[in-house]
Order: C-alpha cells, then sequence, then structure tokens
C-alpha cells in the first residue's frame, strides 16, 4: 500500500470524464430475447433466478422483468464472486434489502460444487412453499428459469446446477412438449421432493442503462459489446477506477514502477512490454527511418482482458 503523500504526488484523478456519449446505442435491442417472446415461458415458471455480476451488484439490472410478471418468487444470484470485492457485502445487502430484494446468493460458478450454487435449491423450495403457488395443487411441478442481462454467467449457472444434479443419478432432462419450442421446454430435474426443473434455456434481458457511469461499470463487466462503447475509454474507465480504489496490480503485471492516471503513458508501457509495436517507415529530411509505434489498440485489449479474468485483482465497482 502506498502512503497518501505518494498517492498525491502521483496526481490520480478524483472524477471521470465521460464525454458526451449517447448510451441508448451501447445496447441494441435484438441482443435481448425480449420480454415478449419470453413471456410465454415465464407464464410457467414459479422461481426466477435473475443472475447479475457481483462486481455492480446495483448497477444495470433491468427490473422490467418484475414489473411485467407481478410478484412472484425471485432469487437474486450474484455470480463472478471471486472477481468481486466483497469487504462492503453487508452494505450491499442492505442497499438490495431497500429495494425489496432480500433473497440473494453469491456464486462462483467455474468453481466445482461451489457451496454456494448448492444452496440455490433449498432457497427456492422454501421461497415457492411461502409463496401462494404452493397452495395451487393442480400442479405439484415446480419450475425455475434463470435470467439475466448478457454475460453475468446464466448458462454457467444452468451448466453448474446440472453438473451438481445429473451427477448425483437422481435428475433426468426432459423432453419437449407439441407446440412449444423444444429448446424453451427442456428441462433439468434439480430436485425430487418437491418436484423441480430447471428450463435449460437463459432469458436475456437488455440491462437498464441510467446513466453514462452504469454503462461504463456494465461495459467494464463485458455485458456491452467492447466495440459500441470503445476500448480505449473502457481502458481508461477502468485505469480510473483501479487507482482510485488503489488496486495497484497493474503495475506489477506490466512492470510500470509506479502507478500513473495517463491512460496513453501506461498503453505505451503495456504496449511495449507485451512486444505489441510495428515497425513504421518514417521519412525525414535525411533519409527513411523505421521506428517502433506502439500498438494501443492491443495494449487495451489486453489490460481489460486480464481485468475481467481477474489478474488485475478484486474489485466492486458499486
Ligand atoms: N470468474 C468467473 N467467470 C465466470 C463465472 N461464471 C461465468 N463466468 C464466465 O463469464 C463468461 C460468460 O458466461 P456465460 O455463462 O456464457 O454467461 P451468460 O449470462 O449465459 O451469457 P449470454 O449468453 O451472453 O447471455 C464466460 O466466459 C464464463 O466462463 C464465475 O462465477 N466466475
Amino acid at each position: 500500500m502506498r502512503g497518501g503523500a505518494a498517492l498525491a504526488a502521483l496526481r490520480l484523478r478524483t472524477s471521470f470524464e465521460f464525454g458526451n456519449r449517447e448510451v441508448a446505442k451501447w445496447f441494441p435491442g435484438h441482443m435481448a430475447k425480449g420480454l415478449k417472446k419470453m413471456q410465454a415461458s415465464l407464464k410457467k415458471v414459479d422461481c426466477i433466478i435473475e443472475v447479475h455480476d457481483a462486481r455492480i451488484p446495483l448497477s444495470g439490472r433491468n427490473p422490467m422483468f418484475q414489473e411485467a410478471l407481478g410478484v412472484r418468487p425471485h432469487l437474486l444470484v450474484l455470480n463472478k464472486m471471486d472477481l468481486a470485492d466483497l469487504t462492503s457485502k453487508q452494505r450491499i445487502l442492505r442497499q438490495l434489502e431497500q429495494q425489496s430484494i432480500q433473497n440473494v446468493l453469491f456464486t462462483d460458478c467455474l468453481r466445482d460444487r461451489d457451496v454456494n450454487v448448492k444452496k440455490i435449491v433449498p432457497a427456492v423450495t422454501e421461497l415457492i412453499q411461502k409463496s401462494d403457488r404452493f397452495h395451487r395443487t393442480e400442479n405439484l411441478e415446480y419450475c425455475l428459469m434463470v435470467i439475466g442481462v448478457p454475460n453475468v454467467g446464466k448458462s454457467s449457472l444452468i451448466n453448474a446446477m446440472r453438473r451438481m444434479y445429473l451427477k448425483k443419478g437422481k435428475a433426468s432432462r426432459v423432453g419437449g412438449e407439441p407446440g412449444i419450442t423444444r429448446a424453451v421446454l427442456t428441462k433439468i430435474q434439480v430436485c425430487e421432493r418437491p418436484l423441480m426443473y430447471l428450463l435449460d434455456t437463459p432469458g436475456v434481458f437488455s440491462p437498464r442503462i441510467e446513466s453514462l457511469e452504469v454503462g461504463m461499470k456494465l461495459a467494464l463487466c463485458g455485458t456491452i459489446l467492447d466495440h459500441l462503447v470503445g476500448e480505449e475509454i473502457i481502458a481508461d474507465y477502468l485505469l480510473f477506477t483501479l487507482n482510485k480504489q488503489q488496486k495497484f496490480d497493474y503495475v506489477e503485471r506490466y512492470q510500470l514502477g509506479e502507478p500513473c492516471d495517463d491512460l496513453q503513458t501506461v498503453l505505451k508501457k503495456i504496449a511495449v512490454k507485451l512486444g505489441k509495436t510495428q515497425k513504421v517507415k518514417a521519412i525525414t529530411g535525411v533519409g527513411d527511418i523505421n521506428i517502433l509505434m506502439p500498438n494501443y489498440n492491443a495494449a487495451a485489449y489486453d489490460f481489460i482482458r486480464a481485468f475481467r479474468k481477474g489478474e488485475l485483482g478484486k474489485v466492486m465497482l458499486d
């Protein structure tokens, strides 16, 4: 940890200049399957498992499905907990509770037999049994659906649950029913008593981008296509965030010597360190010379990817 005086000498930014950008273009509507298409299958669902990225537990979730579906048991799974700095977990849970979200689990779907993934079925069983749905006797099968914005790990969660339950030999996959898309109706049995299924196709929602800052956080976590936002600005927001939170793993990774808040300087050093440079011929008064130009795009790409893989340390963006 660097001392206050040393940090002050580095002149780190205290705010980020977002400029004039149009967030509306950052998430093309066709990327989400759309509520309408999902609604038919959602009607049959007894409990919604909403997956979101644990690094942005408050930003970008789309509450639209709750409004569209009325009151229905809902479990919020904050996934990628392995990438999140959870020292402020209690604050996050309190803030979520203020939004009436009480049922929250943190997961790491890539870890084999994650203990928290295991808690999903008992939590969901309790939620359904406490809800009105339990008194509807005509159908004793419970059906769960995983939904969320892109790239938060919905498919990974389904696969983790599938591994967990299919391995036990208790679960079976059930084929489609006539008249309804087979893919939507493919079910995985996840519990015997009560009989519970998970629809194996997740519902994709568009994120709610209420501000440029929220948009940038979503972009940093990879839920928006990078080129729509711009890799350079994502890299700059990443640099700003790491410095603000004093997460200086990047300094060591790229052998920068000391933290720096100037993107061009950082990208130049990253490019040189990674050997991402291009020979460019320059014509001068005394003849042609070859100069080495850093490939800023390749450097920005590496910087962002390293962050997303957790190689620059754990963060909390909200
Ligand atoms: N570190 C980490 N990575 C994860 C975790 N869960 C998923 N991922 C990674 O996140 C990326 C997206 O995972 P998916 O399961 O495809 O996410 P999705 O929400 O189904 O994505 P869409 O199909 O785009 O909606 C993949 O590279 C996964 O390997 C997790 O718990 N921790």
